[in-house]
Order: C-alpha cells, then structure tokens, then sequence
C-alpha cells in the first residue's frame, strides 16, 4: 500500500474562488467516422458546480474522457489551472482532476478504507523500498494516510463502515465510496458521472447535499446526470450537449426554458406529424359524431 506525508490540509488543491480551473477549447473527437464530440469549448471555475446533460450517446462521456487523459481529443486543448493537460489518465489524477465513473469502478473484495487509501497513490512521497523495509518514515506516512482516509469515509458517512468489504456495500454506498476515493487524490476539480444512477429519492438527496459540501471545500464540481431535478438543483451552470455539439450554456431557468433543449429531449416532431389544424379538426369531427349520437332517436330504447 503507498502512503502519503504530503497532505495535512483538507484540500490542498483547493483554488481561490472565481478562477479558471478547468479550460477545454475546441474538444473533438472522433472515432473512425463518427463525430463523438464537436469543437466544445467549456470552463469551470473555482467555487462552481457544473452541469453537463443531454440525451443518450450526446457525447457527455467521451467529453469527460477527454478531459481525463482516458482520450486525447482528435482536436482542441485542454487545460487545468492553466496548464495544458498530459495524455495520461494518472498524470491528469496528480495534476488535480479527479472522477468517478458512470459504472462503478472499486475493488471490490477490498474493504471500504482500503479502497480510499488506493485513491491517495498520487498524493505519496514514500518509495517502494520505504514499504519494504517498513522504517519510521513508512509507518508515520501510512498512519497519516490512514487518518485522511478516515477523515474522507467521515465526510461522506461511510466512517462506520470502513472495514467492511466494498463488495458488501449497498448500490448507493458504493457511489459515495467512489467519490470518497476520488477526494483522496486531493484535487481541484472533481469530475462525477451519473453520480445518482440507480439510486432512490433519499439517497439522491444525501448525494445532492454531498456535492454541496465538496464545493464548499473549495473543489470544482462538474456533474454528468440524467436525473434534471439533481442537476437544476444543483449547478450554478448548466451546458447541454445534443450529438457531440454544444447546444446551450447557462444557468438553471436559462436552460429549462430553452426550446431547443426541450426539443432535442422530446425529439424533433416527425415529419407529417399532425399539426395544430388536423387536431382541432379531429376533435371537431369527434364532436360532431358525439353529437349526432346523442340526437339519434331511440337512443332511449338503447338503454
Ligand atoms: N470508444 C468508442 N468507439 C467508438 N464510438 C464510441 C466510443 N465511445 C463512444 N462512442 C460513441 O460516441 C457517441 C457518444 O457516446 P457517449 O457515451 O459519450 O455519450 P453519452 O452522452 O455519455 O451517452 P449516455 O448518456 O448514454 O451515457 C455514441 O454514438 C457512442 O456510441
């Protein structure tokens, strides 16, 4: 197991608010022939949660894996607290980008903690012939490590069940152990797809409250997810992807109200859809034989 010396404070990758985290400009990525991603341009500031939604196959995941080192885009930039990111997925993790993925990733015979710990490997100053010959310097680092992972499985409430195996976690609390692993890389940004995936009323609610509290940590939030209430609730900003394009960017009410993102959830009407004419004439057709029916005689004899 690595350990880690280097971080006492909470988030030592936390930014001032109101500077640029995240800057991905002109994002495309193609695979073959198709177009998953179109020249998206996107930032994230300090202090923000972000929304990223659209229909399935919008191109929401390859952003994300794009923005993770998982992809390089085909074309465009992206850069983290300024710096052009490297196109390695672990590099991106130290830099200070961390995620959580769409399904779950943990090691699942591993306990609860053990899984955080593995989080803080790009947080660790300990070499590998520290953790052989286990001196001083090792057992002070893991004893350190240890504590922050526990000060994690706090935050997200899983503190009690630290040495349970991931495995035996119920669906929901294998997500919040998901993130609790990825704020042990200490980030700057998290990045968290359909966090509330398969969850119930209440558990997306505790989710809701815990992306809160990571933003008041000073993490940069930004949140892939389907489910609109959590989004709306949730995110200062909202960007809408529709075939690999960005459609819309805004806040809340901007987004909601916007036709085109309504109609690109609901579906184009299809061609020779009936229109406003042919349903009154419908209903007044209806109407009519309705009409006809009840003046008919021996209507009564029907009885
Ligand atoms: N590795 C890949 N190779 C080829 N095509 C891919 C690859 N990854 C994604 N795609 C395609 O890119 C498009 C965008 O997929 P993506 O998973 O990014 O969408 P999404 O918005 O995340 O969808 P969902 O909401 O269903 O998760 C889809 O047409 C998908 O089939």
């Amino acid at each position: 197991m690595t350990t880690d010396t280097t971080t006492k404070d909470a988030t030592p990758d936390a930014t001032a608010p109101g500077q640029v985290v995240l800057d991905a400009r002109g994002v495309t990525m193609r695979f073959g022939g198709l177009t998953a991603v179109r020249n998206v341009d996107l930032t994230v500031n300090s202090g923000e949660i972000v929304g990223l939604i659209g229909p399935n196959g919008a191109g929401k995941t390859t952003f994300f894996n794009c923005l993770t080192g998982l992809y390089v885009p085909t074309e465009g930039e992206v850069r983290y607290k300024g710096n052009v990111l490297p196109p390695k997925s672990f590099k991106v993790t130290a830099a200070g980008i961390a995620r959580t993925f769409q399904n779950i990733r943990l090691f699942s015979n591993m306990t609860v903690l053990e899984n955080v710990l593995v989080g803080r490997h790009t947080r660790t100053k300990e070499g590998f012939w520290s953790a052989v010959l286990r001196g001083p310097g090792f057992h002070r680092a893991e004893a350190a490590s240890r504590e922050r992972a526990m000060e994690l499985l706090e935050f997200v409430g899983l503190a009690a069940k630290a040495e349970h195996l991931a495995r035996n976690l119920p669906y929901g609390e294998q997500r919040k152990l998901e993130i609790a692993r990825a704020l042990a890389s200490e980030p700057g940004l998290l990045l968290l797809d359909e966090p509330t995936a398969g969850m119930n009323p209440q558990e997306t609610r505790t989710t809701e409250e815990l992306v809160f509290a990571i933003r008041d940590k000073g993490i940069a939030v930004l949140v892939i997810e389907h489910d609109m209430r959590f989004i709306f609730n949730l995110c200062d900003r909202v960007a809408v992807l529709v075939q690999g394009e960005k459609l819309v960017e805004g806040d809340s009410a901007t987004v909601q109200g916007d036709e085109r993102v309504i109609a690109a959830y609901l579906g184009e009407p299809f061609e020779d859809a009936p229109g406003d004419a042919e349903v009154a004439e419908v209903e007044a057709a209806e109407a009519q034989a309705e009409a006809q029916t009840d003046a008919a005689p021996g209507k009564e004899n029907d009885r």
